[in-house]
């Protein structure tokens, strides 16, 4: 059969050997290589000229690149319809850029209204889109005077989802609102990820914000691409002094704040079978480890304090509570210190074991990183 090829994108964005030089003898971008595949939220951070906004320009075509290609689905970006491209991709800037004669319900649509859409299915999409972004049917009417700057940000957010557009492109989008407006409005912009399956891309100054929206966090320095992982790798990255200086401390509370557990989950720990005393017996015990998890059927017990002699006896089990796998490691951690357990055993909803945390690695990476 003959398949007509697909015109929409599936928003993967691809630079390869890319450098931009704005013609002052400074290149802005050097030779940059990275892939942003479908889905992820990626947060671009570097030092201030690193080269962000520049990346971001990049990929909708507002400025070209001085070498190399770039790519979004497969396709070279100066293959593209360049009107349709930009169609196809949202931008949200730190300054908004509302139009202040049009309604909120207007400003929100003004796309669809260029691409020709009716006006009943433009309102109903605005509708659909201001409780999304967490304003209300309400806040339709008004004008955006009538906004603080973070709903104004908000409505930002919609108009750049009004189209369905697969990439949406964030240049610092929260950098002038207040601390706490700020931690709303991230929050609400992991749920709409969550819930619309956009590839984000997302400039930030503030390490804290890269951690928590970042499924892949970039880190450029003068025009160079230094790492480009998820918090793991960042946080856990040892040798790279840049990195270390670049992301300090402040990563691992912010690392903490926002990792599961589940993703430094230690699933080889030793357990002991409740109901199987004699394989119990043949368990061979590192130095180190002196408390285990009991486990019957695969499902968390309690845990048991091991000796020398190690003589299993069920009596001795300690009931000690389990963390389920979606808490934070900070959570993780404050039990640490209110009870002092060197491990805690980590189960899902349904009280199924699924391994251990070990909080001592997470907390002596941060020692190290706070000397
Ligand atoms: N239109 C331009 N003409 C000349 N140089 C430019 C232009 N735009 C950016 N540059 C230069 O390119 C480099 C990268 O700028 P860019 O705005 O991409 O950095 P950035 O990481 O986004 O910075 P910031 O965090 O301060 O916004 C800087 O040295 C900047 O001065």
């Amino acid at each position: 059969m003959f398949r007509r090829e697909r015109t929409i994108i599936v928003a993967v964005v691809k630079f390869e050997n890319v450098s931009k030089d704005y013609g002052n003898g400074k290149k802005a971008l050097k030779n940059l290589n990275l892939e942003i595949n479908e889905g992820e939220f990626v947060t671009l951070i570097g030092p201030s000229g690193c080269g962000k906004t520049t990346a971001l320009k990049l990929i909708n075509g507002l400025i070209k690149s001085s070498d190399g290609n770039i790519y979004i689905n497969n396709k070279e970006i100066s293959k593209w319809n360049q009107i349709y491209l930009r169609r196809q991709i949202g931008y949200v800037i730190q300054q908004v850029g509302l139009f202040p004669h049009l309604n909120i319900s207007e400003n929100i649509s003004y796309v669809l209204k260029i691409k020709g859409v009716e006006k009943v299915q433009r309102k109903q999409r605005a509708r659909e889109l201001i409780e999304l972004v967490g304003l209300t049917k309400n806040d339709l009417k008004k004008y955006p005077r009538e906004l603080s700057g973070g709903q104004q940000q908000r409505v930002g957010v919609a108009r750049a989802l009004a189209a369905d557009p697969p990439i949406i492109l964030m240049d610092e989008p929260f950098g002038a609102i207040d601390e706490i407006t700020r931690k709303k409005l991230q929050d609400e912009l992991i749920d709409i990820h969550k819930k619309v399956n956009k590839t984000i891309i997302f400039v930030t100054h503030d390490i804290h914000e890269a951690m928590k929206l970042g499924n892949k966090i970039v880190l450029l320095k003068e025009g160079e691409l230094i790492i480009s992982g998820s918090r793991e790798d960042i946080f856990f990255n040892q040798e790279d002094n840049y990195i270390n200086e670049f992301f300090g401390i402040k990563s691992f509370t912010s690392y903490a704040d926002v990792a599961n557990i589940k993703n430094t989950l230690v699933k080889n720990y030793p357990t002991i079978e409740l109901n199987n005393v004699e394989n119990n017996a043949k368990l061979k015990f590192e130095e180190d480890i002196n408390i285990l998890p009991v486990l019957k059927n695969g499902q968390y017990i309690g845990m048991y304090y091991i000796g020398k002699n190690f003589v299993f006896m069920k009596e001795n089990i300690e009931n000690i509570a389990a963390i389920n796998q979606n808490k934070t490691i900070m959570e993780a951690l404050e039990i640490q210190f209110k009870e002092g357990y060197d491990i805690l055993p980590v189960i899902d909803n349904e009280n199924n074991y699924l391994g251990v945390f070990k909080i001592n690695k997470a907390y002596n990476n941060m020692i190290k990183k706070a000397n």
